[in-house]
């Protein structure tokens, strides 16, 4: 049977080839079998074999519950002899489905029969599914592995895994449930699939259906991370826009075990001052999608990615603890990120300036997952440039592992073609649903600036004041109720959502309109509730000491200008670890600092903060604001003794919320005299001009 499909194959060689480029195994010229070129990955064999078990359990028993509690059986089986991970769970449910969809597509062209003529239960019949995937995974064990030996624990597991199966099936109530791994297989329909206009598995598997696609409309890239890109994309169903996080995984990050971190962590976040989060899932990016170098830049004032070249230089720029000066050599467009790695004796932090390492991204940094000149220059086709604010230090690491990272050798090049996570090469993207924001704080803050520096009005200080306690209280409950630390808190993270002023939370700021303004023009005020959101580098607390202790160091991100000391220092790890809430309060006092003071340039705000992380604080603002002054220069002091943020929100400046409500009238007061004063101006003109009429 085997002969004449490769006959067949033959025949229509070069087109034939093509066509069954993804196929499993194609059939060399002189009748040999070959590896097809592009090699299926390991994780997506499991994922394969998992789907196919999955279909059985639901062919074998009627009763949802039954089914999978057969299915939750067998994969833990399989996971407690090593030979799959978590690829049963729920986060990988989608791609399971869209791979069973493809073989029961792939099972009806293999009978050569058409799906729509026959019952599903009678062509998908235990038997023959069962034989099906033996012969379709010992196809796949060639496929895939590349080691002899690879192969032969491959084999080993269809087998373990054929003999689970026909262990559930003998228990259960399937009648004909025998699993016969040697029966005959059907290659009736193989010619058919081998010719040069059947379907490959590839074309498949291509008509899964994406959940992205069929619930949403994309509408907009509202930015790019360093995980990946934001959409505002509208619900079909409900009509309302959210903010949709795309993040592409690697192979690597697919199986470790905090890929899904961000979205778990979200799920269990309930609070006003915290970005709501919807619902989380995986799914291969749909083909007919929109490519985000269609990023509308002109967009960019409105859409909040309007970001942050600015601000980001100057985090690149203040970060030169070594030489405490700053350090301004480089221009923010080239991409150039700052790493901060000890050297070799442990002792001095040397930052190192690298084109390539900028364009890694965070994920692939934390996952230590190489990047292949070919992937590089991909993702740089692919990438707006990256803005270069994030930094990584390997705690335990020398310069030269570091490097190894990301040298690119061609064996790394090699291995690096398994590590896309799809059969062609499109990746895997876990998407997360979140609440649509107006607007960060970092853009609100920079349109601000420029119509104010230095000192603000009294009455707009305290409703920044008001803003930093809705934002203290989102993050007393990250640290007290949720045991988190946040890791990454700067401006740019927090997000201002529009409300209605009765709701929970909200501040009333002006909108401002990033243009330079007229002296008595009255700006429009709006009430936002700031939303705490960003959680890719959250930690528990106690994951904090525990992933020191097990890897024997501590790995920190985050952001130059907002990183406590204790971040960046091997000798302070041990503080870091005891205090790991101070690391956000370190953040959140040169945050308050920027709220309660504009910087007139992006150099001045350079100069500022680097001289506020030596406790130096301009002096109006200590003369004006000494109470605030204190507070700030005390989250700035050495880990132990900053407060904690329940201890700040009970110092005067926040403890009385009657007071802080009191700063919201006196800001409501103040607008309606303003507004008294412009209407009483405008009627006295006009009593001049009628007079001047009527004369
Ligand atoms: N809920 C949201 N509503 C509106 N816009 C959002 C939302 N979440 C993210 N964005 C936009 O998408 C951009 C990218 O967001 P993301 O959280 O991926 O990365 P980031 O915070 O900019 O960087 P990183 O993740 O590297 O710290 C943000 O800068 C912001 O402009």
């Amino acid at each position: 049977m085997l002969s004449s499909s490769r006959n067949a194959h033959d025949e229509n060689s070069a087109c034939g080839k093509n066509n069954n480029r993804q196929a499993l195994s194609t059939y060399g010229s002189n009748g040999s079998v070959q590896l097809s070129k592009q090699k299926a990955p390991k994780i997506t064999c499991k994922l394969l074999l998992l789907s196919l078990l999955e279909s059985i359990c639901k062919l074998s028993q009627k009763n949802p519950e039954n089914s999978q509690n057969m299915f939750l059986y067998i994969a833990y089986s399989l996971r407690n002899s090593g030979l799959i991970d978590d690829e049963y769970s729920k986060d990988y449910e989608a791609i399971r489905l869209a791979y069973s969809g493809a073989i029961h597509e792939l099972l009806a062209q293999a009978h050569n029969v058409n799906m729509s003529n026959v019952h599903e239960e009678e062509l998908l019949s235990l038997n023959k599914s069962a034989s099906f995937m033996s012969a379709l995974s010992s196809q796949t064990a060639y496929a895939t592995c590349d080691e002899p030996s690879d192969s032969a624990a491959f084999s080993g597991s269809v087998d373990a895994f054929t003999d689970i199966v026909n262990h559930v099936s003998s228990n259960s109530d399937v009648s004909d449930g025998t699993f016969l791994k040697d029966s005959p297989l059907n290659f009736s329909g193989l010619e058919d699939y081998l010719s040069p206009n059947s379907s490959s598995f590839e074309k498949l598997y291509n008509v899964q259906k994406s959940r992205y696609s069929s619930d949403f409309e994309e509408l907009k890239l509202l930015g790019k991370g360093g995980y990946g890109y934001v959409y505002k994309a509208r619900n079909k169903f409900d009509g309302v826009d959210y903010a949709l996080k795309k993040i592409p995984l690697t192979l690597r990050s697919l199986s470790s075990s905090n890929m899904f971190r961000e979205s778990r962590i979200l799920a269990r976040l309930n609070h006003p001052n915290v970005i709501r989060f919807y619902s989380s899932w995986v799914e291969i990016e749909p083909y007919h999608h929109n490519d985000p170098t269609e990023f509308d830049s002109t967009c960019s004032e409105d859409i909040l990615n309007s970001k942050s070249i600015e601000s980001n230089a100057a985090d690149n720029l203040l970060f030169d603890i070594e030489t405490d000066s700053v350090n301004n050599g480089y221009s923010s467009t080239n991409s150039i990120q700052v790493v901060f790695e000890e050297d070799s004796y442990g002792t001095n932090f040397e930052p190192s300036y690298s084109k390539k390492q900028s364009t890694c991204s965070l994920a692939a940094l934390f996952s230590g997952y190489k990047e292949t000149e070919r992937e590089y220059s991909k993702r740089r086709s692919f990438e707006k440039p990256f803005t270069g604010d994030d930094f990584l230090y390997y705690g335990k690491e020398n310069r030269s592992d570091r490097f190894d990272k990301f040298s690119l050798s061609s064996k790394d090049e090699d291995s690096m073609t398994h590590d896309v996570p799809c059969f062609d090469q499109r990746p895997i993207c876990l998407y997360i649903q979140m609440a649509l924001c107006e607007e960060t704080l970092e853009i609100h803050l920079n349109k601000r600036n420029k119509h104010f520096r230095g000192m603000l009005p009294k009455n707009l200080c305290n409703r920044y004041i008001l803003l930093f306690s809705r934002i203290l209280e989102g993050v007393m409950y990250l640290h007290n109720v949720m045991d988190l630390v946040h890791h990454d808190l700067k401006p740019r993270n927090i997000f201002l959502s529009s409300s209605a002023s009765s709701e929970q939370g909200s501040v009333r700021l002006p909108c401002f309109t990033g243009k330079s303004q007229l002296a008595n023009e009255s700006l429009e005020n709006k009430f936002f509730v700031p939303k705490i959101g960003d959680f890719g580098l959250v930690l528990s607390q106690s994951d904090v000491g525990e992933s020191s202790e097990e890897n024997g160091g501590y790995y920190f991100a985050g952001t130059h200008t907002y990183a406590a000391p204790e971040m960046l220092s091997r000798h302070m790890k041990a503080q870091a670890i005891k205090n790991s809430t101070a690391i956000d309060v370190y953040a959140l006092g040169i945050l308050f600092f920027e709220l309660l003071y504009p910087f007139g340039t992006r150099m001045e705000r350079v100069s500022l903060i680097n001289k506020l992380k030596k406790g130096i604080l301009p002096e109006d603002f200590l003369e004006q604001m000494p109470g605030e002054a204190s507070l700030i220069l005390s989250m700035l002091s050495s880990p132990a003794k900053r407060p904690t943020v329940a201890q700040i929100l009970k110092t005067p400046i926040f403890s009385n919320m009657a007071v802080n409500e009191l700063h919201l009238y006196e800001a409501l007061l103040d607008d309606a005299q303003q507004q008294n004063k412009t209407l009483k101006e405008e009627l006295e003109a006009m009593k001049i001009r009628m007079g001047a009429t009527s004369k």
